[in-house]
């Protein structure tokens, strides 16, 4: 039997979080994944205030007890004094992958000069991948587009689940 694929969208933000305006990342996540992902996937789907602790218990909920094969972040990656993702990723990961924040940084360099003001990154938590993205809505699909072409292939390195792909929309690539 194939292993069911679930991956957590984690949304980080105040404001978000109280209500005070729609969260529009977190569901452009799920478009997009929408639109990469032929296989069968669950969307598990937090929203959380920049709150350390609080970030970290999501992180270790959707990764240990929802089985999620990735958790994608957005939010709380900047200079300001609450943002705090990056930190949260870290005490929750055993191995980092300091890949994937370079080349989402560079990538996004293309449409803002304040691409360098994230400090998104991602690690390893088990067996499981997450990804830090910035809060903008318009960030997601950027950022997304430049990393998740080796996705498919880091989750086939830890045993989880095969993550087919739409090749019309994302050219992902495994080593043969
Ligand atoms: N989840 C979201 N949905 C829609 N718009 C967002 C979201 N997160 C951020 N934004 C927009 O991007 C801008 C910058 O994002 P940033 O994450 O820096 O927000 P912030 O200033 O930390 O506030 P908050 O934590 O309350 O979202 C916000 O001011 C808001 O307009
Ligand atoms: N692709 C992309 N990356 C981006 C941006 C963007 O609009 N597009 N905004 C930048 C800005 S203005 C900030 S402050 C940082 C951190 O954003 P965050 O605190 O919302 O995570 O992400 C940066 N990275």
């Amino acid at each position: 039997m194939s292993i069911p694929i679930r991956i957590g969208i984690l949304t980080v933000s105040d404001r978000a979080s109280a209500g005070i305006y729609d969260d529009i990342s977190g569901k452009a996540i799920i478009e997009t994944l929408n639109e990469y992902l032929i296989s069968t996937w669950d969307p598990v789907y937090r929203l959380v205030p920049d709150e350390p602790r609080q970030i970290e218990r999501a992180l270790e909920q959707l990764v240990d007890a929802e089985e999620c094969c990735l958790v994608i972040t957005t939010g709380g990656t900047g200079p300001a004094a609450r943002d705090v993702t990056p930190e949260a990723t870290e005490v929750v990961c055993d191995r980092m992958m300091p890949g994937f924040g370079e080349l989402m940084r560079a990538e996004s360099l293309k449409y803002v000069p304040t691409a360098i003001l994230s400090r998104q990154t991602a690690g390893l938590r088990g067996s499981s991948l997450i990804i830090n993205l910035p809060g903008k809505p318009r960030a997601i699909r950027q950022c997304l587009d430049a990393v998740f072409p080796a996705v498919p292939y880091c989750i086939d390195l830890m045993e989880g689940p095969y993550l087919e792909c739409n090749e019309s929309v994302i050219k992902v690539f495994r080593p043969a």
